[in-house]
């Protein structure tokens, strides 16, 4: 299986866990069609191919991957087909990073996007949209006592356990903060997913846990990473110990995906770099030179639904499909990325220095309609 191929490379992981993660694996008919057929056809990761691979990047037709992964708007189909997303984010602090993540994955074509936050959070971002299904169900440490903290973190994973096999995908990190009880439960949360195959979508302080933690993702083959520049230093010190080359950017980024063991990870900045451990490929499509706070979670939230309909996409195995690369999570990645650069380029263009997330959310149908219409 061309997962546990990862997760015997990265070794990392004790024998006994290896033997959990292949049993939990198997255990899954959708999860062994899908690989099947990615093996059928002639996709997966085969990392032997690395020694002799051409290490520069190759520049996608991001739009061609776009159109052949979105889902035709069929009458027959019913509400929850297109995608159900959540995000497990929101806190005293920040409210707007889950609700852009969670309303861009609407915005894009998902039929439900849930968030999971603080109770702090949670009414804050209610306020923003009708659209979106929000729990208050997380905890952070100044409101739970010692003695309470087993008691609560069981009933936090139980809250999200109800819902967690009917996503598609979970987005885990956009304003989570960083509290140490918080993200403990949260850990339990990322556990759970792999176990049921639900892919991640790790970002902002998600980063940061799983940074700290690389066993939480090290071998999930469904996992995305979308480090910025500072979680990317990070993330590239922690794992390779060594700093970040900007000379040989590609080799790094293959190099950092391979060691933990075949997840994907979308480096951002002026290109972006996509990197499952076996191929780079780079989405560099104009964008907008406006860096406002709140780009990475659009970002995150339409990887998201794109890896969802890449997912389907695969597992329906269309004779007429022209992908060459057949690994979700990487497609997934070319597509919302250039969704993301596409729809800033368009907010720009109407908006220039004043250009705000608002705004390149509300140009994310524009964008998609130019590239794949609904008709
Ligand atoms: N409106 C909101 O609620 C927003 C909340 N956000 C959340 O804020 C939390 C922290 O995310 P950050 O992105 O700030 O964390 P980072 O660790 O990336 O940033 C920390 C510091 O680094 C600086 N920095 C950021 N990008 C840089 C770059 N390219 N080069 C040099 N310095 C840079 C920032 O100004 C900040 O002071 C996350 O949970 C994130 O999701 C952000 O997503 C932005 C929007
Ligand atoms: N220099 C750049 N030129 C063009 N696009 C960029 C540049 N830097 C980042 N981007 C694009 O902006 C998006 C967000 O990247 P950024 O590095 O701002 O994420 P972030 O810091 O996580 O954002 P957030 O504020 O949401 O946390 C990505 O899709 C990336 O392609
Ligand atoms: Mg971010």
């Amino acid at each position: 299986m061309v997962l546990m191929k990862h997760v015997m490379s990265s070794q990392q992981l004790s024998l006994l866990s290896y033997a959990n993660t292949c049993m939990l694996m198997a255990s899954s008919s959708v999860y062994r069609r899908q690989q099947f057929l990615i093996r059928s056809l002639g996709g997966g990761i085969d990392h032997s191919r690395n020694m002799q691979q051409d290490l520069r990047s190759v520049e996608v037709d991001a739009e061609s991957v776009i159109r052949s992964i979105t889902p035709a708007l069929d009458p027959t189909r019913h509400k929850g087909q297109a995608g159900k997303i959540a995000v497990i984010g929101g806190c005293r602090e920040y409210t707007g990073a889950p609700y852009f993540a969670a309303i861009s994955a609407l915005k894009i074509g998902a039929d439900l996007s849930h968030v999971f936050c603080t109770k702090d959070a949670a009414p804050v971002i209610k306020s923003y949209s009708p659209e979106l299904i929000v729990h208050p169900v997380l905890e952070e440490s100044y409101s739970v006592r010692e003695e309470d903290k087993k008691t609560i973190s069981r009933k936090v994973l139980a809250e999200v356990d109800k819902w967690m096999e009917r996503f598609d995908c979970l987005v885990i990190g956009p304003g989570l903060g960083r509290d140490p009880f918080l993200l403990d439960c949260v850990s339990e949360i990322m556990r759970h997913a792999r176990q049921t195959n639900v892919p991640i979508v790790i970002d902002g302080d998600g980063l940061f846990l799983v940074t700290n933690n690389i066993d939480l993702v090290s071998g999930y083959g469904l996992a995305v990473l979308t480090p910025n520049v500072n979680e990317y230093k990070r993330l590239v010190e922690k794992v390779l110990s060594s700093e970040v080359n900007d000379v040989d950017a590609t080799q790094q980024v293959l190099s950092l995906a391979k060691k933990i063991g075949g997840v994907t990870i979308l480096k951002k900045g002026k290109s972006d770099l996509i990197s499952d451990g076996d191929t780079v490929k780079s989405v560099s499509i104009y964008g907008s030179p406006r860096r406002c706070g709140g780009q990475g979670d659009i970002l995150s939230g339409s990887v998201a639904v794109f890896l969802s309909w890449a997912r389907q996409h695969i597992i329906a195995a269309d004779p007429n499909s022209n992908l060459s690369c057949k690994n979700p999570a990487v497609l997934g990645c070319v597509a919302g990325s250039a969704m993301m650069r596409k729809a800033a380029s368009l907010a720009f263009c109407h908006k220039k220095r004043s250009t705000v997330t608002g705004d390149i959310i509300e140009c994310l149908g524009e964008s998609l309609e130019d590239i794949c219409p609904a008709t």
